[in-house]
């Protein structure tokens, strides 16, 4: 297919996308099946134009005049891609599957818009409803917050180092340009192919053989942050699929034990094959069954509990697009009440002088200072660690900047440290 053919077929799973209203990922892989002369490098390049449209979704609206699936391919491919007006018109020509020739309209748009006088849900690209929550964190950066949050993410890994150093890595993926991460010292950054897609990194023997593996840096600092160390007593409680359970592993060298839980099933299955690949061998994966307490016996006995809650995403909406425009406000209340259960449970793991530390991907106050402040409320007997001192005890006191307003918790946005959005804070029983 030649690119003129893969924006008519964006618009077209765009149009689907707008009908149905459901997730992208469901309109792509429809699409796949019911066109099955595309290879798979041609549906990659299809998805990766309609990822650069949802991230842009509202300000390319803005500068076209409209906000016609059509309309926003036509803008992602001129103003994110950075395709001449002239030179699209004559891929359009050059190609019998293309989109209709553009309009003088068009032309016009492509050739002159701005984002003058938008306001900022606009120039940030996030839902209208969102202002005033983001106004909250960011004030009169929230434009730049959330422009920084629409723009690709960079493909992140992690070192492993229960299986080489972060040099060994880098000389191992060299053929891929990598370069270490600003801020985690076990990061590298793989820079992304023209059309915005990272390399297929889970082919690499690096990859294979367990080296790195795929986390992006504000992930790996959130895991720096929790210090866990040779010899403790871990849980991981809300697991998922086991980013940050590796990562608190290869920091306890294997020494010690680490419990990874969730009360999804299904999300804890592929942890058990990554943990294989990346050489752990200290963890136990309690797996939920049914009614049974399945952490009773470890109830006062950890050293550290991790609560990477269940949140909103806003800080990976670069990563998911899509999410963004779909959250609302029933969504973020639903996420409130889950991150107070979740951090209730976690509180009677905790040993006395054992830490608790909670992660969202989330920016908002509502989902993160909010939550501490009621967390501490219902549990006198947990203080919270000034930030500063908790980062430099992990050695990242570089990362002082991006403390909170109040210094209970750390705050990475892309705009502010080139991460994906997360909020960290340390609690000590
Ligand atoms: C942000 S994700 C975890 C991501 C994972 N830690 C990682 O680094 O890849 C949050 C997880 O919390 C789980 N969860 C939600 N409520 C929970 C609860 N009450 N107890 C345990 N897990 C819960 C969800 O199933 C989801 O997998």
């Amino acid at each position: 297919m030649k690119p003129a053919a893969h924006a008519s077929a964006a618009i077209e799973i765009l149009t689907d996308l707008e009908a149905k209203k459901r997730p992208v990922a469901d309109a792509l892989k429809d699409w796949g099946l019911t066109h099955r002369f595309a290879g798979s490098k041609d549906r990659a390049q299809i998805a990766s134009l309609i990822y650069d449209v949802l991230r842009k979704r509202s300000s390319l609206g803005f500068r076209m005049g409209a906000e016609t699936p059509r309309a926003l391919v036509l803008g992602a491919l001129a103003f994110t891609r950075g395709i001449s007006a002239d030179d699209l018109a004559a891929q359009f020509a050059d190609s019998p599957h293309a989109p209709d020739a553009l309009s003088d309209a068009e032309r016009k748009a492509l050739n002159s818009s701005t984002l003058e006088g938008a306001p900022a849900f606009v120039r940030g690209d996030y839902p209208q409803w969102l202002d005033a929550h983001l106004q909250r964190i960011f004030g009169e950066d929230r434009a730049d917050e959330g422009a920084a949050l629409s723009e690709r993410a960079p493909l992140d890994l992690r070192v492993n180092l229960l299986k080489g150093t972060r040099e060994e890595a880098l000389a191992e993926l060299s053929h891929l340009h990598p370069e270490p991460t600003p801020h985690s010292p076990l990061g590298i950054r793989i820079p992304l192919l023209a059309d915005g897609r990272g390399p297929p990194v889970q082919s690499e023997p690096a990859f294979l053989k367990g080296l790195v593996e795929v986390q992006d840096e504000g992930s790996q600092i959130a895991s720096l942050i929790a210090q866990a160390k040779p010899g403790e007593q871990v849980i991981d409680l809300c697991a998922g699929g086991g980013g940050k359970t590796l990562a608190l592993s290869a920091g306890m060298e294997n020494k010690g034990q680490i419990f990874a839980h969730d009360r999804d099933l299904r999300r804890l299955a592929p942890l058990h094959e990554r943990a294989e690949r990346a050489g752990v061998r200290n963890l136990q994966i309690r797996s939920p069954r049914g009614k049974e307490d399945v952490l009773k016996d470890l109830e006062g006995k950890a050293d550290l509990v991790l609560v990477d809650a269940p949140c909103t995403g806003a800080g990976t909406w670069r990563r998911n697009p899509d999410a963004k425009w779909r959250m609302r406000p029933g969504s973020l209340e639903i996420r409130q009440k889950e991150q107070d259960a979740v951090l209730g449970d976690a509180a009677r793991l905790v040993k006395p002088g054992g830490r608790l530390v909670y992660i969202t991907c989330s920016l908002l106050a509502e989902e993160n200072e909010d939550r501490l402040q009621a967390f501490r409320a219902a549990h006198p007997g947990f203080r919270p660690v000034p930030i500063r001192e908790a980062l430099s005890a992990a050695g990242l006191g570089a990362l002082d900047p991006y403390a909170n307003a109040d210094g209970s918790g750390l705050l990475l946005t892309p705009r502010r440290s080139g991460t994906d959005g997360f909020f960290v804070a340390v609690l000590r029983q």
